[in-house]
């Protein structure tokens, strides 16, 4: 274990435009607010991004403090491992985690994944998401996304089968899978399930309120279901293995990269399949998610396709095949 004696922390808050705007169930985002944290030692500095998420109760200010009450840890030497225990899991802990990771690859000369002992990530195919609108606003978005092989379609309750509909036949070719970001009930579960699988849906994510979700585990699901605002770590996921069929891993939900990897060897080991995802951020965030994909059937890391500007030395992204991070980004 490298030594983090004499480190250094800064963290600040950092808006990138949207390109337009993104729109879910919960309403509609014109920035992306993230908190970074860097680790500096000897001459080095390692980075980590986070997207603090209201959903939970976390604000970028909050964060912020968060990060910035580790000043003294870190100077006395704080390691990753140390870190797990040291702060809740979450979107502080998650730019940190990955800062510290960042650091110990420049130290050692390792990219990240040899540094962790995981596969080395290649490139892969991205979901594009789709905002939430009316049918015919969702249709047109699509039409114009239509040559992505992989969709996430965000829906939002009452009409969500007139849009899928609509979505469907503006994407003929394109593997679909939506996002109810919690706001089906389970009163309309069954009828919006089945229109779905009638368009050929791969996979629909967290249909139900988290918490409110017991009825997937006593209906017949048409297609698999996956838990994202239901599920945060390790923690949370053997109660889920009768309500959902795979779970959404983001970094700032477990807190960071190192929590991801373990969580997706425990989800792995529970027949979950698995899917990386992300919030409306930069390529810095994605960067560190890209050692998850090698697991996961779905990747969702389209953050930076929908921001009018990204980070130098930002992750490439080919239409929708996103590559692995360049040292000079992370890791
Ligand atoms: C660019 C997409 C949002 C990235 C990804 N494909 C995706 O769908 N992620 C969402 C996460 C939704 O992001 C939200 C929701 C919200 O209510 C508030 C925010 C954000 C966000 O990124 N920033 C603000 C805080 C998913 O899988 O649910
Ligand atoms: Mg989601």
């Amino acid at each position: 274990m490298t030594s983090m004696k004499f480190a250094s922390l800064a963290a600040r808050i950092e808006r990138f435009p949207i390109a337009g705007s993104f729109t879910i169930s919960r309403g509609a985002k014109t920035e992306a607010v993230t908190v970074v944290a860097e680790v500096s030692r000897d001459g080095l500095t390692g980075r980590g991004e986070c997207v603090p998420y209201p959903r939970y109760g976390e604000t970028p200010e909050a964060t912020l403090a968060a990060i910035q009450a580790m000043q003294q840890a870190v100077a006395d030497g704080l390691t990753r491992q140390a870190l797990q225990a040291s702060m809740l899991p979450g979107a502080a802990r998650n730019a940190l985690d990955c800062a510290l990771i960042d650091l110990e690859a420049k130290a050692t000369g390792l990219r990240a994944w040899n540094l962790l002992d995981r596969p080395v990530p290649g490139e892969r195919t991205t979901a594009y998401t789709i905002s939430l609108g009316t049918p015919e606003a969702m249709a047109a978005a699509t039409a114009r996304a239509a040559h992505r092989p992989l969709l996430k379609i965000k829906l939002g309750g009452d009409g969500d089968p007139e849009r899928i509909m609509a979505v469907r036949k503006a994407a003929s070719e394109s593997e679909l899978i939506v996002d109810a970001n919690e706001a089906w009930t389970e009163a309309n579960l069954a009828h919006n399930l089945a229109a779905c699988a009638a368009v050929g849906v791969t996979l629909v994510e967290q249909p139900l309120p988290a918490g409110q979700d017991e009825a997937l585990a006593r209906i017949r699901r048409p297609l698999a279901v996956c838990a994202d605002e239901s599920v945060h770590d390790r923690n949370s996921l053997a109660p889920l293995r009768a309500r959902y069929d795979a779970v959404n891993i983001k970094l700032d939900k477990t807190g960071g990269l190192t929590e991801a990897l373990a969580m997706a060897d425990a989800a792995q080991a529970l027949g979950f399949e698995i899917m990386i995802g992300c919030m409306v951020a930069t390529s810095l965030s994605m960067a560190p998610a890209m050692l998850v994909t090698p697991q996961a059937r779905f990747v969702d890391l389209d953050g930076p396709l929908l921001l009018a500007r990204d980070r130098d030395h930002a992750l490439r992204y080919d239409d929708s095949l996103v590559y692995p991070p360049d040292a000079s980004l992370w890791g």
